[in-house]
């Protein structure tokens, strides 16, 4: 018998089985941990398949940078779901569309109002959520949860919209909890057949079994009404001339020199505006609860941010954006939140839009790519203990992360799908880290007894925690 050998080595990872392939090994949740364990027997790209889709994982800071960055032309189209964007309509989210002139017209309006050049703009925005905040975690520490939350949207509803949130339970806050559980259920890889089946999307709702037709309902009236009420209110206030500067007032005006219809135009402002809400509130809110656990554990942190505060401010004044400059060690403290326990540690995938090589191997086209950010910004390679949290790590003789440090190349994503938002996110964590160092010691929660609560125990406590970060905790406490 004579088979052909091939001519590239099959890209190494564990054994399918044949037809599902890995279905068993694909991970439904804590999907970074089981990626990193592949890594670990694998090297620095993995590979799996299921159903006819291949799934790369890239686990090395030279896969990440030569594929996802150098190759972005190729790398930047995203996973089509029948479920999420055909079924559920959240056709309008920017991180799951297609690449191509729609993708970037939409990213187009986000960079005009968030790039690095002009983020100032936002920055008095920032300014007053963050007295919020702090006068909000002076009156009740103890949710301190929740206040990071309404720092977060408040921005995000200020800087899209223009909206000032209400000190208590706002509307945009619950109605954003829900855009995110059904987004979260609609975005989970292979958790719906019509995924696999396309063809169920024809089967009527009352069908027992169809349960996928009313989730999907349900998630487009919700969609609909955070998209069109924010968007409406906007409007009115560009109309009695009180808008301040936001993305709509800033990107409404302007449909002539996109060379789209005033329609389209608006309805693309209204989707980036949306997407703001969608993606950068409860980033925004996980980074700082990272930030409150990791100075809970590090007492002596705070003691040395604080004297590195107070030199530089005195004992009265509160941080600003102009002082950054002056405080590395806030700086090292943000970067180490962020390597420490990333918020997005797998990113988003990316997939090949034709066939590639790396190396000696071969990429199909169509091959969803994953950056293992999680994997990067652990490897004790690159950072010593890379479980302990240690600042002084980013303190570099010039201050700035080089940009081939892992922490600069994958907190925030990845090649033309980098996150949009990143600067708006960078500002408004350091000035909530920076502020709230300057005004408080922190420390775990007295219990019943008026002993303070044991942090590692804080894992079974964690049903108030937004579940991506409790299974980041949850990971941390556990592999430390
Ligand atoms: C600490 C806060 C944040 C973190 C860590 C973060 C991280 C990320 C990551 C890792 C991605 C995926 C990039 C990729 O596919 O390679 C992403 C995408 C995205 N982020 Fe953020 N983000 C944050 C805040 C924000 C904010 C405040 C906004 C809005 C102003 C935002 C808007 C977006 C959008 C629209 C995408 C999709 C981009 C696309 O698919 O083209 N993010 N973000």
């Amino acid at each position: 018998r004579l088979v052909f050998r091939p001519n590239h080595p099959a890209i190494p990872g564990p054994k399918p089985y044949p037809i599902i392939g890995n279905l068993f090994d694909l991970p439904h949740e804590r999907q970074w941990i089981k990626f990193t364990e592949w890594a670990r027997l694998y090297g620095e790209i993995v590979h799996v398949h299921t159903f006819g889709t291949s799934i790369i994982v890239l686990n090395s800071v030279h896969a990440v940078k030569e594929l996802l960055e150098r190759r972005s032309a190729i790398y930047s189209d995203r996973p089509h779901s029948v479920m999420l964007c055909d079924i559920m309509g959240y056709e309008w989210g920017v991180n799951a569309m297609q690449y191509g002139d729609r993708w970037k017209t939409h990213r187009r309006i986000l960079h005009q109002s968030f790039q690095r050049a002009t983020i100032q703009n936002f920055w008095p925005i920032q300014h007053a959520a963050t007295t919020r905040l702090v006068s909000a975690l002076c009156s009740k520490p103890n949710n301190f949860w929740e206040h990071c939350k309404h720092f977060s949207a408040s921005i995000a509803a200020k800087s899209a919209y223009g909206i000032e949130l209400s000190d208590q339970d706002d509307w945009f806050i619950q109605q954003q909890q829900r855009n995110f559980e059904y987004l979260t259920i609609g975005a989970t890889p292979f958790r719906w057949m019509v995924d696999i089946i396309p063809a169920l999307r024809h089967v009527p709702a009352w069908v027992p079994g169809a349960e996928f037709k009313r989730v999907a309902r349900a998630a487009r009236e919700c969609w609909q009404v955070m998209l069109e009420a924010p968007l409406a209110y906007a409007k009115a206030a560009i109309e009695t001339g009180t808008a301040p500067v936001c993305l709509v007032s800033k990107c409404l005006e302007g449909s002539e020199k996109s060379g789209l219809s005033p329609e389209v135009h608006e309805g693309y402002v209204k989707n980036a505006a949306g997407i703001v809400y969608v993606a950068g509130m409860d980033t925004t809110s996980s980074a700082l609860h990272a930030f409150i656990l990791a100075m809970v554990l590090h007492p002596e942190v705070q003691r040395k941010a604080q004297k590195e505060l107070d030199t530089v401010l005195g004992v009265e004044r509160t941080p600003s954006f102009e002082d950054r400059p002056n405080l590395p060690y806030i700086e090292a403290i943000m970067s180490e939140v962020l390597r420490w326990v990333p918020i997005a540690p797998v990113a988003l995938p990316h997939v090949a839009a034709q066939d590639d090589q790396y190396g000696e191997y071969v990429i199909k086209k169509g091959t969803l790519v994953f950056g293992n950010s999680w994997a990067l910004l652990h490897d004790p390679d690159i950072y010593a203990d890379p479980w302990v949290f240690r600042p002084e790590r980013f303190i570099k003789s010039d201050t700035q992360i080089p940009e081939t440090d892992p922490a600069n190349l994958s907190v925030y994503g990845y090649g033309r799908r980098v996150c949009p938002g990143r600067w708006l996110a960078d500002g408004s964590v350091w000035i909530a880290i920076a502020t709230i160092l300057s005004r408080f010691d922190i420390s775990p929660a007295i219990d019943a007894h008026g002993a303070p609560i044991d942090v590692s125990f804080a894992r079974d406590q964690l049903p108030a925690f937004n579940s991506y970060v409790i299974h980041l905790c949850d990971g941390l406490l556990r592999d430390n």
